[in-house]
């Protein structure tokens, strides 16, 4: 059973959230002298960031020693506002002066299908070519219950493969690059940051609905205790306490 963080307000979510990244991060560093962790974007996780960037967090961690990876990404260029990575510039690397090799982006300027192949690339060079396990994997939900983009009905949904791949987004027309369920799922601990009322139905769905990963992707989402939810009670009002 995956290990569920409920707090009154959104305030604590994000500082119980932060506690746990910094914990993460410095066990990563003691064992292996570095932190990995795929980000997820969206706006939920922009005011984890910040927090994390802010004078009450900055110095806990050996930000030296983090690099950065995306666990989805919008097909925009890095300049648009839709973007994950220049959310994230914003919120974080550019306040904490990341330097550019830590930090591992998806190309969008290349096609979406170039653009998950050279990132799966990056990422397997990263590790050496051996199995990709992340420190951590942060994500949010959608209240479609969709995670990283892992959307509803689309292929990504099925493949075998703990890698990155292009999805295409019918209703929106637009395409996403998203690792796979598999890929997150290798990740030493998983986060998901969830808060607002406008979360509750699909916190229900994904944690207690019969399965269906169809209609709600995150279940394919591992469920032990080294997976974390961190929601607020708002979020977590439909869920059996
Ligand atoms: O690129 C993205 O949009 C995210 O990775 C996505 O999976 C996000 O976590 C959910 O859509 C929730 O988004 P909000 O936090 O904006 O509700």
């Amino acid at each position: 059973m995956a290990t569920l963080n409920i707090f009154s307000t959104t305030d604590e979510v994000l500082t119980g959230l932060a506690d746990f990244f910094v914990q993460s991060a410095t066990e990563a560093i003691a064992e292996r002298e570095r932190f990995t962790v795929a980000l997820s974007g969206g706006s939920s996780p922009k005011k984890l960031y910040e927090l994390l960037a802010s004078a009450a967090y900055k110095e806990q961690v050996e930000w030296d020693k983090v690099y950065f990876f995306f666990g989805d990404e919008r097909n925009v260029p890095d300049t648009n506002p839709d973007s994950n990575a220049l959310m994230v510039k914003k919120a974080l690397f550019d306040p904490l002066n990341i330097a550019q090799q830590q930090i591992f982006k998806v190309n969008t300027l290349h096609s979406p299908d170039e653009a998950a192949k050279e990132y799966a690339y990056d990422i397997k060079a990263f590790f050496n070519h051996q199995e990709v396990v992340f420190d951590l994997v942060l994500l949010g939900l959608g209240d479609n219950s969709h995670t990283a983009s892992l959307f509803p009905h689309t292929d990504i949904l099925h493949d075998i493969s703990a890698s990155v791949e292009p999805v295409f987004l019918e209703d929106q027309q637009v395409f996403r690059i998203s690792f796979t369920a598999l890929l997150i799922n290798q990740a030493r601990y998983i986060a998901f940051l969830v808060y607002g009322q406008g979360k509750a139905e699909a916190v229900h769905h994904v944690l207690e609905d019969e399965r269906n990963i169809e209609e709600y992707p995150a279940q394919l989402i591992r469920t032990d205790a080294d997976v974390h939810w961190f929601l607020d009670e708002p979020a977590a009002s439909l869920i059996k306490k």
